[in-house]
Parts: structure tokens; C-alpha cells; sequence
């Protein structure tokens, strides 16, 4: 993941030409586009960066083999859903199956319990998030989950926003890698202190989340042009906890490195691709961390996680675009991402 130096940078210029050529080859857009996307040097750098990250991210995939049995390549919990949200858990749970876990479980409350599993028969859902045991309820089944994505779909009342906080401390306890997303990120800004220093956290606010963490957390105002060390900012002073600020590019600091995310996107904005990737993310970030540093190569488990998890969506979103344009809607992302991982990951 380190930047490329000096007169490397031409020879890494023309390598990424070469390595766009191959990936636009499979969209059939003209070698011009190509060009004009990697022509500036920088442009070069970061795309070099991004492969070498994503070669990284190869690594960490769990082989499919007929060894395994059912749960070791993910049991994922999602804590949300509530009686105004119930796609945005559903959303990040059926993502996190369809990106590879063997399991996915959703908490949330007993009202939406019943809408989200007639969304899906693949999910596991427990409505226990509003009964005055939830956090015992949830503790049960820590010790079988390998990663949870806190918020999508949470909500902001304030009785659940207690209980969440109290299976945040259990699963920190537990030293479960924790994904924080949407209505997770409004009580992170509540109490930062429920987070900081976790180093198994990863938070992925959008625009709005991230200049409501950053005013409740940083003292001096940050400079909004330079994305990046904002970012690097609020990581360092959550102590050093993951952040990945979604955008138009994806930013991504543990504080100390900054990695950017330009996999080509699309310009359609509709509500639920965050979830998506909150679920995403949650996988990877488990694969990440099994893995273990031979596998890394010494970069963060959970900086190639979050890249890996950013480059998939907005690769979803890219190909749900060239079939639907405008009426592109977060399903037809979620059908995208078996055919997106093969092309990022598996080819
Ligand atoms: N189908 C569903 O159930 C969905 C539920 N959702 C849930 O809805 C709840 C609230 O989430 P919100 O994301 O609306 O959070 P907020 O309630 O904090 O609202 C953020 C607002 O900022 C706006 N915004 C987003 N990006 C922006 C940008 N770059 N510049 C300016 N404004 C921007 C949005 O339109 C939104 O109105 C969460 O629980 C979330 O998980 C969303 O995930 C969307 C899908
Ligand atoms: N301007 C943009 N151009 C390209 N991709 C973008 C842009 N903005 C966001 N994205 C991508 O869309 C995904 C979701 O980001 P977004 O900011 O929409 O999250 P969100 O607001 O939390 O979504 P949700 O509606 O699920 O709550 C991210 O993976 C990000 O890379
Ligand atoms: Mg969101």
C-alpha cells in the first residue's frame, strides 16, 4: 500500500493503462476513455495504489472448498430495523450473504421483525431489540457471530439507542469487530466515548454522518476541501478507529494511512446502497481479520476490508446502471454482486 515513489511513478503511469485496458475491455468503452481516466499522473498513482490494494483484498477471500461446514465463512449480525425502517437491515443483511457469509442474523424490534423475514426466508431474525432483556438477548449470540453491523434501519428512539449501547460494550468485550453505520453513527456522535480506541471498529458515515461525528468529536473545524486528511483527522482522534467517508470517491484512514476508493461508480443516488455496503463490509472485515498478517502482508486487515467493500458497491452500482439507468433501485445493485466480486476479485 505504499505510494509509489519518483521515476517509478511513469512505468506505474503505464502499468495502470495497461490494467484499466484490461477492465474496460470487459464494458467495451473505447481506449480514449480509458486514457483520459488515467492520464494525469496522479490519477495513475491512485489507480496503481488501488490495484495493489485490491491484490491484497484477493488474498484475504476464504477459498471455497468442500471442507468447510456451514458458519465458517461468516455469521454476520445486523442490529436495526425498526416500524419506519425495515429495507435498510434487510438491505445489509441479504448483502453480506450474497457478498459470501454463511449466516446472517438481524436484531431488531418486534414490529419489524415479521416485515423483514417475509423479505427473505435467507434471514435470520430476532425481534428482541425494544424488550427490556435486549442486550442479554443479543449476548446469547455474540459468541456465534463473527462481525456486527450496528445501525441500518435503527432508528433514533431513545430506548433502543440504550439498549444498542449496552451490546456495543458486550461486543467489544467480546472483541468482536464491530461495523457502525447510519442511526449507529448518530449515537457514536452522541457518546464517541462507546467507540473510541476499539480497534476492531469501522465507521462509514455519508457526507451528512461524517460532518456530524467530526463536529462532535474534533475541537478545531476541519478544512471540507481536503477530504483526506479530514478523514485522517477523525480517525486519529476516535483513536484510530476505522472511518470511511462514502462520496463521489471513498475516503479511508486508520489514522494514519489514507486510502481513496475511485472504482467507477454511478451517478444514481438512490437510498440503501450504504446499507449494502455496511453488510459487505461486515464479511470482509471478518476475512480480513482471519486471514492473519501473512495474508495482509502487513497493511491493515480492516483498511483492505473497507476497500474491498467500497470498490464492490460502487462496481454493483456501475453494472445495475448499465441495465436500468434511472430506475436503478439498491435491489438491483444486491443482484449485481455476485457477478461484480467475480470481476473485482475472482478473475
Ligand atoms: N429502505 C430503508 O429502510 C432505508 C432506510 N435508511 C435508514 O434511514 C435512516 C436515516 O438515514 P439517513 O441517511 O437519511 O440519515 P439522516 O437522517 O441523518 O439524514 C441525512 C440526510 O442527508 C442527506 N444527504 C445524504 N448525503 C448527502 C450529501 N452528500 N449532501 C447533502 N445531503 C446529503 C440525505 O438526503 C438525508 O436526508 C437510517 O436508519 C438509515 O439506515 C437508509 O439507509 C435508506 C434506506
Ligand atoms: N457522488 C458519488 N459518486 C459515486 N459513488 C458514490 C457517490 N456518493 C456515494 N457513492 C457511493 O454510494 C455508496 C453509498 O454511499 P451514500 O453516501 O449514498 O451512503 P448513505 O447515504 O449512507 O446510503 P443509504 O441510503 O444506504 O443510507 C458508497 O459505496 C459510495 O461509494
Ligand atoms: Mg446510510
Amino acid at each position: 500500500m505504499a505510494p509509489v515513489a519518483g521515476a517509478g511513478a511513469v512505468l506505474a503511469g503505464a502499468a495502470a493503462v495497461a490494467l484499466l485496458s484490461a477492465v474496460f475491455v470487459l464494458y467495451e468503452l473505447p481506449l480514449d476513455a480509458v486514457l483520459q481516466r488515467a492520464f494525469s499522473l496522479h490519477k495513475a498513482h491512485s489507480v496503481k495504489n488501488m490495484e495493489t490494494t485490491l491484490q491484497l483484498v484477493r488474498n484475504i477471500i476464504p477459498p471455497l472448498t468442500s471442507k468447510k461446514h456451514k458458519g465458517q465463512d461468516g455469521r454476520i449480525g445486523i442490529v436495526g430495523g425498526c416500524q419506519e425502517y425495515t429495507g435498510a437491515p434487510y438491505f445489509a443483511a441479504i448483502s453480506a450473504l450474497k457478498v459470501g457469509a454463511d449466516l446472517s442474523h438481524v436484531f431488531c424490534t418486534q414490529e419489524a421483525a415479521p416485515v423483514i423475514k417475509s423479505y427473505s426466508p435467507e434471514l435470520i431474525v430476532h425481534p428482541v431489540l425494544d424488550r427490556p432483556s435486549a442486550v442479554p438477548n443479543v449476548e446469547e449470540w455474540l459468541p456465534r457471530l463473527h462481525a456486527l453491523v450496528v445501525g441500518p434501519g435503527l432508528g433514533r428512539d431513545d430506548t433502543l439507542l440504550e439498549n444498542v449501547k449496552g451490546i456495543l460494550e458486550a461486543s467489544k468485550a467480546r472483541d468482536i469487530p464491530i461495523v457502525i453505520d447510519a442511526d449507529g453513527l448518530w449515537l457514536v456522535a452522541q457518546h464517541p466515548a462507546l467507540i473510541q480506541g476499539y480497534r476492531k471498529a469501522v465507521l462509514t458515515p455519508n457526507h451528512v454522518e461524517f460532518s456530524r461525528l467530526s463536529e462532535a468529536v474534533l475541537r478545531d473545524p476541519v478544512d471540507g476541501s481536503d477530504h483526506r486528511e479530514a478523514v485522517r483527522r477523525l480517525s486519529q482522534a476516535l483513536g484510530n478507529v476505522t472511518v470511511v467517508q462514502k462520496g463521489e470517491r471513498d475516503v479511508i484512514s486508520d489514522g494514519e494511512q489514507v486510502l481513496e476508493c475511485a472504482q467507477e461508480g454511478s451517478s444514481r443516488r438512490c437510498g440503501g446502497q450504504g446499507d449494502l455496503l455496511s453488510g459487505a463490509l461486515g464479511v470482509l472485515v471478518h476475512w480480513a481479520l482471519h486471514a492473519g498478517p501473512e495474508k495482509t502482508n502487513g497493511s491493515s486487515p480492516l483498511l483492505l476490508a473497507a476497500m474491498g467493500a467500497c470498490s464492490l458497491v460502487r462496481q454493483c452500482s456501475r453494472q445495475a446502471f448499465q441495465k436500468h439507468g434511472r430506475s436503478t433501485t439498491t435491489t438491483d445493485m444486491i443482484a449485481e454482486v455476485g457477478p461484480a466480486f467475480r470481476i473485482l476479485f475472482e478473475t
